[in-house]
This record gives C-alpha cells, sequence and structure tokens, in this order.
C-alpha cells in the first residue's frame, strides 16, 4: 500500500487538450484528483477523450493548456519517473519478430527497476512459450506479454487502454484477475479505460466518468452508488426535484417517472420509493444525460465563449 502522504496518481487542473489548431476538443477543462493505491476505471462513448487522458498520462501527448501530475510529477518528466509507470497501449504494441525471450532481456537492458523473477514466472504461469516470436501470438496472448513487460517494470502506476477489448470472456476474466493479482503485488495504482462496464465492476474500485471530452462524475464506486438511486415518481413530480436531489437521467412511462438521481443525503431516507442502482445504470445516466446536452455549448465554453 502507498504511503497516506503519497502524492496522487493523477491529478489534473483546468485540462485540456485540443489536437491540431482547428481540430477537435479531446479534453475540456477536466480536474480531477485520483488517490494513489485505487484501481481506477475510466469509462466513457467512443471519442470521450479515454486515451487522450491515458496518453497525457504517459507524457506521450502534451496537453494545450491546463496541468496534470502523475505521482506528484510532470508525466515522464525524467528516466526514472518514466520507470514509475507501466503503460499498454490500446493495440498492445510488441516487436513481432522478437521472440518474448527476446522481449524480456529488452525490457530488462531498458528498465532499471525490471524483475525477472516476476517475468519468467508470469510467462510460464500463462502458457507461453519463451522461444515463440510475438508475431505470431494470439491476441490474448500479446495482452499477456504486453501486461508481463508493464508489470515486471516493478511500476508505482500501470496504465492499460481498454486492456481486454481483444480477448475472449475467459480470457477476460483470467487477464482482469492477473492484472489484480499484479496491482496487490505491486502495491500499484492502476487506471484502465474499457466499455466493458463488467469488467469495471469487477476490477475498480474508483471509477470516472469521460463524455464529450467532460468529466461527468468521478469517485470511490461505493460512495457513488450508496449516493445514487433509481426513483420512481408520479409524472410530472421532478420538473422541479427537491432540495439534496439531482435529477441525472428520467425517462417517463405513463404517469410515472423512472429516474436516476443523486441525492445530498442517504436516498432511503427520500419520500419516494427508492432502489439502489447498479454501475451501469449509473454510467448510463452520465452517458445519456452528456449526449442530451447540445455539443455546441461544450465547444463554445472550451473557446471561452459565454455558456
Ligand atoms: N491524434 C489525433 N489527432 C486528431 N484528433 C484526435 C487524435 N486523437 C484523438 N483525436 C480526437 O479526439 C477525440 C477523443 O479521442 P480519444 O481517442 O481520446 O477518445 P476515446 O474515448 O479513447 O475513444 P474510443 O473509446 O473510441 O477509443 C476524438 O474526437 C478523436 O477524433
Amino acid at each position: 500500500m502507498p504511503h497516506a502522504d503519497a502524492p496522487p496518481a493523477l491529478h489534473a487542473e483546468g485540462l485540456t487538450k485540443k489536437y491540431g489548431r482547428r481540430g477537435r476538443l479531446a479534453l475540456s477543462d477536466v480536474n480531477l484528483t485520483i488517490p494513489a493505491g485505487r484501481v481506477i476505471g475510466l469509462v466513457g462513448p467512443n471519442g470521450a477523450g479515454k486515451s487522450t487522458l491515458l496518453h497525457l498520462a504517459c507524457g506521450l501527448t502534451e496537453p494545450t493548456s491546463g496541468s496534470l501530475t502523475v505521482l506528484g510529477s510532470r508525466p515522464a518528466a525524467n528516466a526514472s519517473h518514466l520507470a514509475r509507470v507501466g503503460f499498454v497501449a490500446q493495440n498492445t504494441p510488441v516487436y513481432g519478430s522478437f521472440t518474448i525471450a527476446e522481449h524480456m532481456k529488452l525490457g530488462a537492458k531498458m528498465n532499471p527497476s525490471w524483475d525477472p523473477v516476476l517475468a519468467e514466472r508470469r510467462i510460464s504461469q500463462v502458457g507461453l512459450n519463451p522461444e515463440q516470436k510475438a508475431g505470431q501470438l494470439s491476441g490474448g496472448q500479446r495482452a499477456q506479454l504486453a501486461l508481463t513487460i508493464a508489470a515486471a517494470k516493478r511500476p508505482e502506476l500501470l496504465i492499460f487502454d481498454e486492456p481486454a477489448a481483444a480477448l475472449d470472456p475467459l480470457a477476460r476474466k483470467g487477464f482482469l484477475q492477473n492484472l489484480m493479482e499484479f496491482v496487490l503485488e505491486l502495491g500499484a495504482s492502476a487506471v484502465l479505460s474499457s466499455h466493458l462496464l463488467g469488467d469495471v465492476e469487477q476490477v475498480c474500485d474508483y471509477i470516472i466518468v469521460l463524455c464529450d471530452s467532460r468529466v461527468q462524475v468521478a469517485g470511490d464506486t461505493r460512495d457513488l452508488l450508496a449516493g445514487h438511486a433509481r426513483l420512481v415518481v408520479p409524472r410530472g413530480e421532478f420538473d422541479h426535484p427537491p432540495a439534496g436531489v439531482e435529477v441525472i437521467s428520467i425517462e417517463h412511462s405513463g404517469k410515472h417517472s423512472n429516474a436516476i438521481v443523486r441525492t445530498s443525503g442517504p436516498p432511503g431516507e427520500l419520500p419516494y420509493q427508492a432502489e439502489p442502482v447498479t454501475l451501469e445504470e449509473l454510467v448510463l445516466a452520465y452517458m445519456t444525460r452528456a449526449a442530451a446536452v447540445p455539443a455546441a455549448r461544450t465547444e463554445a465554453a472550451a473557446w471561452g465563449a459565454p455558456r
């Protein structure tokens, strides 16, 4: 476990990224503080800005404005900071003409904190043949190799961009299990982006919902679930919701409305029939709300125009 006074895994202030002078706004005024020692799920629709945030965290791209620190320093500030962060990109890139054993040698050469015992144990655990060329591996085996390389660096923060997308359900379950074991063994933090909410629910204890370049909600998964509820109310009741109730999404059916709400106190104390929300319901509610906000407003805000 990291020290109580360890710097946050990630801290962003007004973080904004625009690709090109007239390009699309990929991240807009993101403010976030993610404590160390957590497994963080970054979720959101296609084009929300998830990869952009992860690339910024790895120093693969620079912010347009605002600031970002990773483990207390500017991303990829120097060689020793690079060694503290392990990154597995969306397509789990490996060197096709290198064998697995050659990947291990390269890893050892390039990373001062390389753990050869962990690397070899892991390669044999997942049944990979060290003499096999990486170009001949299946998508799942490639993902396992990339995870091994990232973990054998013994990083303090592991960053995964859709790590299990190419895997079948059984391989995915195994991969996520391994990921959790590594995080525990290394005492590390991990951030993973995924469209698969079941995966996120299985391993993440902290959630960030990113839609349309903005953070919609972020926090401890259990706290978020405890602070939201599904309410069935007479239609029209929430045209003016009571104090302490924020309507995130609402659907009408006949004389009733089904609302996902955020509450300032325990939802059970509200004078309505309150049901707990699932993570999927919570994420979908924020995604639905973000999709309903005209994109023009978001763009205008990014250019400094009045909202
Ligand atoms: N290199 C780039 N040049 C120009 N625009 C880019 C570039 N990379 C991303 N974008 C744009 O930035 C926005 C955010 O993209 P990003 O890849 O971060 O989203 P994402 O949430 O990871 O999406 P997905 O779930 O589809 O992988 C998109 O509109 C995308 O078109």
